[in-house]
């Protein structure tokens, strides 16, 4: 077990399932802390339609300032049917958003490695799922979801802007990142139609060129990259893209490991804070009825350990008591089990005291 540490975690849970596996992120925290005798000091703040309704608007000054003061920060999920009125100049997801820019997270990693536990729970058949394991890192802070919007009665436009600077800074995390595992790395992009892609294009091959001649290169067209996820995932090692494909093609990979619920981010800048959360959103359709999956949630906790507070050592062992209690059925409805939220988390926090022992 490593030094003891005291850090402070802004929690942020936010809207539908949020508040529900963020109690399990909680009480793994505390169980960590009680384990490795450290001190994580909790700041619980309002985001998206929580802080809509609280507050009336969805990224308060204070909960920005709580984050920028903390060592890292935890989400749950934002937005709801209940904020998503068509005309609605206030939306839940607009908080989410601004926290990730306003803490200038650029570079959004969501690992997919499928468990063979779990094979079953996916549509694809186990031998197409042996071997995968890669990491999408997901360009966070620039393109459609922040350009400029119109909206007018009988048309609107989403800008889509990328800059030099915005692509080499990201393609430069994914490079690195590949470099540090198989030495694959995959740009996606939609260069044959878009002129942000083709800058995309030019700056990574450039880039690559420079500074990466030693990793294994390879573009692919989005439409084809989402036939590809399904065809021949393991060919994948690092995946580099812009915002709204790694968010879609993210979606599509949760498929692989089984379940929405499984799949786990990091959001990192330039320092050490980052942003950790699920990738899937706020799940109304089983909110407030204790059905929700908490694995992505404790798996995102394991990647806040240890990429923001340096605690690899119970990272790894919160991972394990996570494949454990997956690998022995201990799981939520999603993936055919029948523990509660707080049953599964429970069942991880157990068999991490007895892990950690
Ligand atoms: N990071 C965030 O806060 C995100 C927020 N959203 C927001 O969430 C709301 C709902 O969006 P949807 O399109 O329904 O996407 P969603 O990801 O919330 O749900 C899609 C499907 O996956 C299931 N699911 C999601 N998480 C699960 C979990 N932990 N355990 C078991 N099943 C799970 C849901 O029940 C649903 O059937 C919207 O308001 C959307 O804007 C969507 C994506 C990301
Ligand atoms: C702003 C979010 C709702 C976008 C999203 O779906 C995501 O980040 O996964
Ligand atoms: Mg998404």
């Amino acid at each position: 077990m490593q030094a003891k540490r005291v850090a402070t975690i802004a929690i942020l849970a936010g809207d539908g399932i949020g508040p529900e596996i963020m109690a399990e992120a909680e009480a793994a925290l505390g169980e960590i802390a009680a384990v490795g005798g450290h001190r994580f000091d909790l700041v619980r703040r309002p985001i998206g339609g929580a802080a809509i309704d609280a507050l009336g608007c969805p990224l308060p000054s204070e909960t920005l300032t709580t984050c920028r003061q903390a060592d890292a920060v935890l989400l749950g999920a934002v937005g709801g049917p209940r904020w998503d009125k068509v005309d609605s100049k206030i939306r839940p997801e607009q908080g989410l958003l601004g926290l990730r820019s306003g803490l200038g997270l650029f570079a959004n990693l969501r690992p997919v490695t499928p468990h063979p536990a779990l094979f079953g729970a996916s549509p694809l058949k186990p031998e197409k799922l042996e071997g995968v394991d890669l990491v999408v890192v997901r360009e966070l802070t620039g393109g459609l979801y922040f350009g400029r919007k119109l909206e007018l009665p009988d048309q609107a436009e989403d800008v889509c802007t990328y800059t030099v600077a915005e692509i080499e800074r990201v393609v430069r995390r994914a490079g690195d990142l590949a470099r540090a595992r198989r030495g694959k790395l995959t740009l996606v992009d939609k260069a044959n139609v878009l002129a942000t892609s083709r800058l995309w294009r030019r700056v990574a091959e450039d880039l690559v060129r420079r500074e990466y001649a030693d990793l294994d290169y390879e573009v692919v067209l989005v439409d084809a990259m989402a036939m590809h996820l399904l065809s021949r995932p393991t060919d994948f090692d690092v995946i580099v893209t812009e915002n709204l494909f790694g968010d879609i093609l993210t979606d599509e990979a949760a498929m692989l490991a089984g379940s929405m619920g499984l799949l786990p981010s990091a959001s990192l800048g330039e320092g050490s804070r980052g942003l950790f959360e699920p990738i899937h959103g706020s799940a109304p359709d089983i909110a407030g009825q204790q059905l929700a999956n908490p694995m992505a949630m404790l798996l995102s906790v394991a990647m806040m350990l240890r990429l923001s507070l340096g605690l690899d050592d119970e990272a790894g062992l919160l991972e394990q008591a996570v494949w454990d209690c997956v690998s022995e059925g201990q799981v939520t409805r999603d993936l055919g089990g029948s523990l509660s939220t707080g049953e599964a988390g429970a069942a991880v926090r157990s068999r991490l005291s007895q892990v950690a022992a």
